[in-house]
């Protein structure tokens, strides 16, 4: 269904001097129709700007982006709008696509408006379906944002993002702003719409615990790029750093944090991304890793068997 190939992304900061950083680099991914894929990595590691890559609200360097064949990365912006619908983003923060000042059946009603594909009584339908689907009553349509609780908004996004059938929902820590409990309410809750739908799902999340139980696959990232993906990678990690991402959350109760022990490679450095910091590097690292079949896993490291 998506397919994204050698996609790159570098951010440029400063104004005096300019820092070059790349936050993306390389990642081939292939999501396919009803599956779920999480997507996990430590703060930074650039998981929030593959997702905007992947609904192109970013352009990469380079890379490209399909859905279902067709190639999105430089089509005109007409073109590009007939597949928008298709795959949409539910962000970490719904103030990224609520506006405050609107009462929240406008947000949800927006992009049946914006496609001029409906009349105004088939959108009043739409919206009032939508609600009922994500357990909000008629009561929480004339409200603001802030009147509404941390999960009954972030349902209020989910109900926009599926407003136009969209076929792949790309989550990007798409409950980490809630209660624990709420958490699981949204993620039973995204789990039924993607059953009821037929939906793809990304899951972008740093919550392992999550990852492991929403997911068919997944992948994991380090320093922009792709180091391990497949399908019991919890059970049988082969990559250093994904055994060193689990060991830290057992440590640290679910919230990922990783010593950065020899600080950023420089860009020169063509070699294994995790090479300062892994226990198990040798010279070998030095050349360029990449990702090969270990028994239906992909991993980025030489020494995985
Ligand atoms: N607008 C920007 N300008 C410059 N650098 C940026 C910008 N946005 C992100 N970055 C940098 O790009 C890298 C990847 O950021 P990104 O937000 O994609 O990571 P992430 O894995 O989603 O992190 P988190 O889990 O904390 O949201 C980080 O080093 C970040 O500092």
């Amino acid at each position: 269904m998506l397919k994204a190939e050698n996609l790159r992304y570098v951010y440029t900061s400063g104004l005096i001097k300019t820092v070059k950083k790349t936050a993306v680099c390389g990642v081939d991914l292939e999501i396919f129709p009803g599956e779920t894929v999480a997507i996990v990595g430590e703060s930074g590691c650039g998981k929030s700007t593959l997702a905007k890559l992947l609904v192109r609200q970013l352009e990469s360097a380079s890379g490209e982006v399909f859905f279902d064949g067709t190639k999105l990365t430089g089509i005109s912006w007409k073109n590009l709008r007939k597949f928008m619908g298709k795959i949409q983003l539910i962000p970490q923060n719904p103030d990224d696509v609520v506006d405050p000042r609107w009462a929240v059946e406008r947000s949800v009603a927006e992009p049946l408006v914006i496609s001029g594909a409906f009349s105004r009584e088939e959108i009043s339908a739409k919206v009032d379906a939508l609600f009922a689907e994500m357990g909000l009553s008629k009561e929480h349509k004339p409200r603001y944002p802030h009147e509404l609780s941390g999960g009954e908004l972030q349902r209020v996004v989910i109900s926009r993002a599926l407003a136009l059938k969209p076929e792949l929902l790309v989550c990007d820590e798409a409950t980490s702003m809630l209660d624990v409990s709420v958490q699981a309410f949204i993620v039973t809750m995204l789990k039924e719409i993607q059953k009821k739908r037929g939906l793809g799902l990304v899951f972008i999340t740093h919550d392992l615990e999550v990852a492991k139980a929403v997911s068919d696959r997944v992948l994991v990232m380090y320093a922009g790029e792709i180091v391990e993906e497949g399908k019991d990678v919890f059970d049988r990690p082969l990559h250093p750093y994904t055994r060193a991402l689990l060991d830290a959350v057992q440590y640290t109760s679910l919230e990922v944090v990783l010593p950065e022990e020899g600080g950023a490679l420089p860009d020169s450095f063509s070699g294994c991304p995790y090479f300062r910091s892994c226990l198990e590097r040798t010279d070998v690292c030095k050349e360029p890793q990449k990702l090969r079949d270990v028994s239906g896993r992909l991993v980025r490291c030489w020494k995985a068997k």
